[in-house]
């Protein structure tokens, strides 16, 4: 089923067998493999290149985004998910926003964000972190200097204080839950906008080693079922702390390998369940990462040009399986588009078509070369340029101080506070 590049690396790195589905799920996975088949089939060796139809998914998230200030009933607390899928869609599709376009979602965002810091789904909605991840990824993604500004980084630091837990967690808001996620969002937005200090994470690695299972993968919660999201979650973040170290890194690349599955060459969320887009990044996001992590303790040859996982095999999926015919993005056919679909298949399609290492670049863009979407940061995942550009404008900030530390972190608060002003 697997046209002839796809192979050899799926038989290579994928030793697990196909997971065990119910009838009506089987009839889902037969639609995803009779599209690939039908490809292949019908246009034998003069194969006409599968193609994105980027104008097609430019069109749809333009027009969704036009009324996203108004919100979408059913996504009334996700408002600035909605804007951060959308504006992070269209970076990957090399689309800048107009200026009128980029005034109203930083007036938006503003309204979204609360004076005691953070931001909430919607103007007047408690701060959540997840929103706030999402609202700071978007300043981010629009990259002015009144974009920057919009973010109150000294609140911003307090909010993420409010969630911190004894143990090192954060809960996603006042009251909530405690999980992976919160610990995500917390230290992701901290490193991009330089609030980030040792005192506030100085446990929040062992907290997320709790969450590496027998599997392999990250659960949510310490004991709970390791899963795709929550493992992109717990890599990111563990990396974003520089605590790579800790984590059992032969055990969750044997677990990531087997999540993409040889039929549909798209990923699973977690063991026996069905290949979904969205898990073209939460589960092949972690594979950059964990090459720079194997390539540092020895375990990655430095000339490779390949992640590992099938590249090609996810994008044949993403291409023939989940573009749909009026434009935006699916979970698999069958299936409506949607935002959040659109905007994480098409960042899993960029870390598949680029391999980017040292100082080794190879694309393997399957299809027309139009297809080439722009570089993602596997960390933030927003473009490789916006969080560069964030950095850089953040780095010359203060770090702000709003909890006075005791001993042990003073020094290393100071060293810190030094090394940006100088
Ligand atoms: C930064 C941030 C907020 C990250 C979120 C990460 C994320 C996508 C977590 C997924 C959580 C989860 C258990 C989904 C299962 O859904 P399901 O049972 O419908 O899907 P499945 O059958 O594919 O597991
Ligand atoms: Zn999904």
């Amino acid at each position: 089923m697997w046209c002839k590049h796809s192979k050899a690396n799926s038989e290579r790195f994928c030793d697990e067998g196909v997971s065990t589905i119910t009838s009506d799920e089987q009839v889902r996975v037969e639609k995803s493999v009779a599209a690939i088949f039908n490809y292949f089939l019908n246009t034998g060796n003069d194969a006409k290149e599968p193609v994105l139809h980027r104008e097609r998914h430019i069109a749809y998230l333009k027009k969704g985004l036009k009324h996203l200030p108004e919100g979408f009933v059913s996504l009334d607390a996700s408002r600035p998910w909605l804007v951060y899928w959308a504006v992070h869609a269209l970076e990957l599709l090399d689309v800048r926003l107009t200026n009128d376009e980029a005034a109203g979602i930083i007036d938006f965002l503003k309204h979204c964000q609360n004076p005691e810091g953070g931001f909430g789904g919607g103007p007047g909605q408690y701060s959540h972190l997840a929103p706030t991840y999402a609202a700071v990824n978007a300043l981010a993604i629009i990259g002015t200097k009144e974009a920057y500004d919009a973010i109150n980084r000294e609140k911003l630091q307090e909010f993420l204080w409010d969630m911190h837990t004894d143990e090192g967690a954060f809960r996603m808001h006042e009251g909530g839950e405690v999980d992976i996620r919160g610990a995500y969002c917390a230290i992701s937005v901290a490193r991009l906008t330089n609030v980030y200090t040792d005192h506030q994470f100085s446990e929040t690695a062992h907290w997320i080693m709790r969450c590496q299972s027998y599997e392999g993968g990250f659960s949510g919660a310490p004991g709970m079922e390791a899963h795709g999201g929550y493992t992109f979650c717990g890599l990111a973040a563990l990396t974003l702390l520089h605590a790579h170290h800790l984590c059992h890194t032969p055990a969750l690349l044997r677990w990531a390998v087997n999540r993409q599955m040889r039929f549909e060459g798209g990923f699973q969320g977690r063991t026996n369940k069905l290949v979904d887009g969205c898990y073209s990044f939460w589960q092949g996001g972690l594979f950059p990462i964990l090459h720079t992590l194997l390539t540092q303790e020895d375990a990655v040859n430095m000339s490779a040009e390949h992640w590992m996982f099938q590249q090609e095999a996810l994008q044949e999926y993403l291409l023939l399986c989940c573009q749909h015919s009026r434009g935006g993005l699916v979970d698999k056919p069958g299936k409506g588009p949607d935002f959040y679909h659109t905007c994480y298949t098409l960042s899993g399609m960029s870390v598949a078509q680029h391999f980017s290492a040292a100082s080794i670049h190879k694309k393997s863009v399957v299809g027309h070369p139009s297809n080439e979407l722009m570089l993602v940061h596997p960390l933030y995942n927003i473009g490789v340029e916006s969080a560069v550009s964030a950095t850089q404008h953040f780095n010359n900030l203060l770090v702000p101080q709003t909890r006075i530390c005791s001993a042990p972190y003073s020094n290393n608060i100071n060293s810190q506070q030094e090394q940006v002003q100088t």
